[in-house]
């Protein structure tokens, strides 16, 4: 028999750690990492009607508009209506958790709150490999080549609104958007926020919270892989 599906959303500001958990998250327990980023940059890609509207925005650092961003993602949520799986990059904004809202039951709302300087240090030193979208960080998880993506060799770049002039804009402006979105999660009841400075401090307890929400795999009867 399957288990209940499960279907989280992973919220914070740029560089908290939401792509790095979110695979932790996918790796421990199943569940597909869906990311709105990486949807866009599929639709970049691929040259589709929303991901040619999307380039425009992305390419000078804004948000996508909310209209565009469900357009794109709401009819692949529909697609998976057999999966468990956590969204990470989407809701951003009230409109987009009330468009979500409208498609599925969410179980479960993590939200990230790191400290600003944190961000700043992280995303300074934040390096990505454009096609794949692979993110490293000098100090935490380098590549084994300096420069190089791990699994293609092809080089790293950096991103300018990593930078901590436009950080500083970016962050500002997550907590005005994000701040009705959490309140919304909240009053539902389904919204865990953790803070720290370090994803492997705050890994063991969103681990365990997820452990108690989530008893098995849910798509496949193994056990949990433990994490280094
Ligand atoms: N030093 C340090 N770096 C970390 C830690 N956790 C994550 N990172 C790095 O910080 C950067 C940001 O992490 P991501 O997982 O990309 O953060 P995100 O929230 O998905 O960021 P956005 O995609 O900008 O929204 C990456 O370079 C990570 O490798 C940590 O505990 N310590
Ligand atoms: N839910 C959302 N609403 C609006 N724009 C979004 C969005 N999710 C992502 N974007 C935009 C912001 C970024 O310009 C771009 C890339 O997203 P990302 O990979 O999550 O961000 P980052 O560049 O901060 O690592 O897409």
């Amino acid at each position: 028999m399957m288990a209940k599906l499960f279907r989280a959303v992973i919220m914070g500001p740029p560089g908290s750690g939401k792509g790095t958990i979110s695979e932790r998250i996918a790796q421990s327990f199943g569940l597909k990492h869906l990311s709105s980023g990486d949807f866009l940059r599929e639709n970049i890609a691929a040259d589709t009607e929303a991901g040619v509207l999307a380039k425009t925005y992305i390419e000078r650092g804004l948000m996508v508009p909310d209209h565009v961003m469900t357009r794109l993602l709401l009819p692949r949520l529909e697609e998976m209506t057999r999966h468990s799986w956590l969204m990470d990059g989407f809701p951003c904004t009230l409109t987009q958790a009330k468009a979500l809202n409208s498609t599925c039951d969410l179980d479960l709302v993590i939200s990230l709150n790191i400290p600003y300087e944190t961000l700043k240090d992280r995303l300074s030193d934040r390096w990505i490999h454009p096609g794949s979208g692979r993110v490293y960080n000098m100090g935490f998880n380098p590549p084994r080549v300096q420069g190089r993506d791990d699994l293609s060799g092809e080089p790293l770049i950096q991103h300018d609104n990593d930078q901590p002039e436009a950080l500083v804009a970016r962050l500002r402006h997550y907590k005005d958007v994000a701040k009705p979105v959490i309140d919304l999660y909240k009053s539902k009841g389904i919204l865990h926020t953790f803070s720290g400075t370090e994803t492997d401090k705050i890994w063991p307890y969103i681990n365990s919270l997820l452990s108690t929400k989530i008893p098995s795999r849910p798509e496949t009867d193994t056990q949990h892989i433990p994490l280094p």
